[in-house]
């Protein structure tokens, strides 16, 4: 159904162009060309670079949520030389849009990583093995996501400073979320927290269903104010805000790349994978690149910096594949050790307890049979309206805090979305999430298309952290990943408390009106528990274990005095020269909030930080409107 919707869309774009105005088509291509549109449109596809010089200044690996903005902030020094090496390929129709975000994991885009079973979490996925999906494509994971723009808690940052990392507290943070952002609800334009005039569009979806409105009324029933949740306290209840533009996603490919794609210092090579860092094993200089690029390898050096952006699967992978990380780890795969650091430790991400799920009497909810293709389509592509413009289904959400947490410094978040497992009838979304034939037929095979609402309740600050590891020394194998959910006995424990107070919040009055109550049918594996109770809920939770796709943390930053640290706070590679991370890797604790807009924060500011560094007294950092 979606990819008729498509193939619809773009002949839609066709018909509605050639229609009953045909005469005005030799006259606009004649425009078109005279003005050499394509060319200087800011939003035309980057130019992918053909023939790249053999040197650059900077050399950025990875252009997803912090690379593409790292590229696009170096390369506004005009003297400066800057190569950016993405993997994947571009962006193309079907990221743009809003709704299809799922659909398009498992694709040619995704890395689609697997964690490995632990017997803890993820037992309802096929083998107990959690779908991990990464962008593989200019604008990363960006490309991917479901848009939704949160911060975290403030808390948060200032606890990175008191870590030891000066410069990292909420303060000088969010002078860098302003920077990126153009935040398009009036609203909110005009408060102390939000930026306008960024390259990075935030809004509200233009459409929503009433189950939303319910949400949130349901949070002010249950105490929680209604409030902007990046603004001056968390805790509260939203209508979600996202990086879209005119209806259609804003990754960072296309919020900070196309603007610069006809910069002559910046070249992009796509479909170019890094396999090794050059590092003299003398100097312990990092100085160039090897990488794969239409299956030819190629080497390129840096004159100043390599920045590794590959995000917190794949800037661990290539350090350890160049000798950076754990000695006892990489020297027993024979990899001559440079620099023994703690890389692909800390691996924090967020899970939450998926498949919570509520019916409702009345056809409020997105049902996907029910819509019509060509009437949305219509929408979407004329209007930039629609259901074709929902954020990846997710309407909703709040920062609440359990019995284990604080008002200041929510515990809990949720994503409500008007849909479930059940509303496609069975054809991607159990896909994407890789749940096992006997669960979905037990549970939601019975309710397929009927009109039913979700809350996802997620822990934000998890105790457990996992690791990353490499599987061999071949750089296309891919790396071992633990996410080790609930190795602490607290974090499921606090979810058992979120979920609970999920359930009492579908009570409400205020959801009374469209007949909402709870769907019953138990997991298959969880039956020896009384439905309700919190043994179920926990079964249900290490059942449906959902990540919300936000590692971050594996190469930490930190002090020179905390042995577990991989960069400092100006991020460099401790023990190697003419090297930084900058991207959701560096992270030392994982933000109480989704990663996107925290990543490209770092961007911006691990941009910064290098300007600082080269430019000096010559470089003052811009006011922000
Ligand atoms: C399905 C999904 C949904 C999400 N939903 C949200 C959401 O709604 N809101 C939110 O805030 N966050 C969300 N996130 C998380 C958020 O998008 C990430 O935290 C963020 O994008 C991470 O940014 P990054 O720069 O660290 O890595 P990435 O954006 O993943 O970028 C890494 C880049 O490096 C490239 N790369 C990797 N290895 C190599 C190599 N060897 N050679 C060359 N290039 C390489 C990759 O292809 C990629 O382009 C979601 C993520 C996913 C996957």
């Amino acid at each position: 159904m979606v990819l008729e919707t498509l193939v619809v869309s773009t002949a839609l774009k066709t018909v509605s162009i050639v229609g009953n105005t045909l005469w005005v088509i030799p006259l606009l291509l004649a425009g078109l060309v005279y003005h050499n549109y394509n060319k200087f449109d800011p939003e035309a596809y980057p130019i992918d670079q053909k023939n790249l010089y053999k040197e650059y200044d900077f050399i950025v690996i990875g252009g997803g949520s912090a690379g593409a903005v790292v590229a696009a902030r170096l390369s506004e020094v005009p003297h400066w030389k800057v190569l950016l090496l993405e993997a994947g390929p571009d962006e193309n129709e079907i990221t743009d849009v809003p709704s299809l975000a799922a659909y398009l994991q498992l694709s040619e885009l995704d890395w689609a990583y697997k964690t490995e079973p632990t017997g803890r979490a993820c037992l309802g996925m096929k083998n107990g093995r959690c779908n991990w999906p990464r962008g593989k494509v200019l604008g990363g994971s960006s490309v991917l996501n479901y848009m939704l723009y949160v911060r975290g808690n403030k808390n948060d940052y200032d606890l990175w400073e008191k870590l030891g990392n000066p410069g990292w507290d909420y303060e000088n943070v969010l002078y860098y979320f302003k920077k990126s952002e153009d935040n398009r609800n009036p609203y909110l334009q005009k408060t102390p927290y939000h930026g306008t005039g960024g390259y990075l569009t935030v809004q509200e979806s233009p459409w929503r269903t009433p189950l939303v409105v319910a949400f949130v009324q349901a949070g002010n029933e249950m105490g929680y104010p209604i409030r902007d949740i990046n603004g001056a306290e968390q805790a509260g209840f939203m209508i979600a805000q996202g990086t879209i533009r005119r209806g259609q996603r804003c990754s960072t490919a296309k919020g900070f790349l196309r603007p610069a794609r006809l910069r002559r210092n910046l070249h992009i090579a796509l479909n170019a994978h890094v396999t090794r860092l050059l590092i003299s094993p003398h100097t312990k200089r990092a100085f160039g690149v090897e990488f794969y690029r239409h299956g030819r390898r190629q080497v390129i050096t840096a004159r100043r910096e390599i920045v590794l952006s590959a995000g917190s699967i794949n800037s661990p992978q290539i350090l350890m594949l160049s000798g950076i990380g754990p000695k006892e780890h990489i020297s027993k795969l024979g990899i001559p050790v440079i620099s023994d650091l703690r890389v692909g430790d800390n691996l924090q991400d967020h899970v939450g307890m998926g498949g919570l799920t509520f019916l409702v009497d009345k056809p409020i909810s997105i049902v996907q049979d029910r819509f019509e293709a060509f009437p949305m389509t219509m929408q979407y592509v004329m209007n930039e309206k629609g259901p074709m413009t929902t954020l990846g289904g997710v309407e909703g959400l709040g920062f609440i805090n359990t019995i284990y947490g604080n008002r200041s410094w929510p515990d809990i978040q949720f994503h409500m979305a008007p849909a479930s497992i059940n509303s496609d009838g069975g054809r991607k979304v159990r896909t994407v999430l890789g749940i096992t034939d006997n669960l979905y037929n037990t549970v939601y095979k019975p309710i397929a298309n009927r009109d039913a609402w979700t809350i996802m309740p997620l822990l934000l600050r998890p105790r457990s952290r996992g690791t990353v590891r490499l599987r061999t020394k071949n750089p296309f194998h891919y790396p071992i990943i633990d996410a080790n959910y609930f190795a602490d006995s607290f974090d499921i424990k606090t979810l058992v408390e979120g979920a609970k107070f999920a359930v009492k919040l579908s009570q409400s009055r205020v959801f009374k009106q469209f007949g909402s109550r709870i769907h019953t049918i138990p997991f298959p594996n969880c039956r020896n528990h009384t439905f309700g109770s919190d043994k179920y809920w926990e079964c249900h939770i290490r059942t449906i274990s959902m990540t919300i796709y936000h590692p971050v943390g594996t190469c930490k930053m930190g002090p020179e005095t905390d042995s577990t640290a991989v960069v400092d706070p100006r991020l460099r590679v401790y023990g190697v020269g003419g090297l930084r991370v900058i991207d959701a890797s560096i992270m030392p604790t994982i933000p109480s909030g989704n990663t996107n807009a925290p990543a490209i924060m770092v961007g911006e500011k691990g941009a910064d930080l290098i300007k600082e560094d080269w430019l000096g007294e010559n470089y003052r950092r811009p006011k922000i409107g």
